[in-house]
């Protein structure tokens, strides 16, 4: 069984068989093939989330960027409410698909020019794709959208607020351009601690209140429980387990999603070396996971998990 041979549900994004080869020639040594995702079917409902949880280099960005177009695929297909993003190659086309998906990366200053202010970030985004609310009235109902002090904040230049200030601000741009999916990469591992789950919250919100469909990567298994319906574990390219949120996180059956849940409540802590029980158990169950998927197995309605 094949995931996407489950899925009936209409999506608002579905991957198909993605695979993604990267071919990297170092200045010395021989050229190095790195499979960074390989046959990765996912889907995400429209107004849900979906969490793509996994450690460090297991593939998540790679899926984020190939959605907004930064990576093409190798082979595979990304289709956007049906369509598959590969054909949208008009100008119309690609601009409506840009406003339609935003992405909100890790490093809330990345996506923020320093030299304008919060109101230029916004009504610019509001110009080009609503011109005809891009007054000051428009700017401040989104800023409160987002709780930010709409008196305030629209003066004030990115270096001037907070960390979970900006990230609110990143949001605001994507509300700004109407988007309807948002592609969130790490959107709360650099902040505060104490302001993470501030911004997790007002992700939750915006999903149930304007009915954004988010896909949320993270490697914090934990966080995935608060906003998303639905999970998909990754290792090494590959999705290891997938399905409801409750069920992946609360009983995972894959090895890797097992692991992961053990590092629980610290995600960070090193899975590897050691000579202690849990890492040399951690040391076989990710050489087993690093092996190519060869079926899936439907454990219950929507969970899927995988062999090697
Ligand atoms: N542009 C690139 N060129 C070559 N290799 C790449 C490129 N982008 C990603 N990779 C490789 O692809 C694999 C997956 O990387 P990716 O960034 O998607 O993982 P990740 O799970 O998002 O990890 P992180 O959380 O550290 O960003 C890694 O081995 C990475 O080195």
């Amino acid at each position: 069984m094949s995931p996407k041979d489950t899925i009936t549900l209409p999506d608002i994004l579905r991957l198909e068989d993605l695979t993604k080869t990267f071919y990297v020639k170092p200045v010395f040594g021989p050229a190095k093939v790195v499979e960074a995702l390989r046959n990765v079917n996912l889907s995400l409902r429209p107004g849900k989330a979906l969490a793509l949880v996994g450690e460090s280099g297991s593939g998540k960005s790679t899926v984020g960027r190939m959605i907004v177009q930064h990576h093409m695929p190798t082979s595979g297909r990304v289709l956007f409410e049906g369509q598959d993003i590969a054909g949208f190659t008009t100008k119309p086309l690609q601009m409506a698909y840009r406003q339609a998906v935003q992405m909100v990366f890790q490093d809330p200053f990345s996506s923020l020019n320093p030299a304008h202010t919060i109101r230029h970030h916004l009504q610019r985004a509001l110009r080009l794709h609503q011109p005809d609310h891009a007054d000051e009235a428009a700017v401040k109902r989104i800023l409160e959208e987002v709780e930010l002090d709409a008196g305030t904040a629209p003066d004030k230049y990115p270096h001037e607020l907070s960390g979970g200030q900006r990230q609110r601000v990143n949001f605001a741009r994507a509300l700004a351009v109407n988007a309807r999916l948002i592609v969130a990469d790490e959107p709360t591992s650099m902040l505060d601690v104490s302001i993470r789950k501030s911004v997790l919250a007002l992700m939750h919100r915006l999903k149930e209140e304007r009915g954004l469909s988010i896909l949320y990567i993270t490697h914090d298994i934990a966080t995935a429980e608060y906003l998303a319906e639905d999970t998909a574990v990754m290792f090494r390219g590959q999705v290891v387990e997938q399905g409801p949120t409750a069920t992946v996180v609360g009983q995972p059956r894959h090895g890797y999603t097992q692991l992961l849940r053990a590092a629980v409540p610290d995600p960070k802590v090193p899975l590897t070396g050691g000579d202690g029980a849990f890492a040399r158990r951690a040391r076989e169950v990710r050489e087993a996971a690093a092996a190519p998927v060869r079926a899936y197995t439907q454990m219950a309605p929507d969970h899927l998990v995988a062999h090697h």
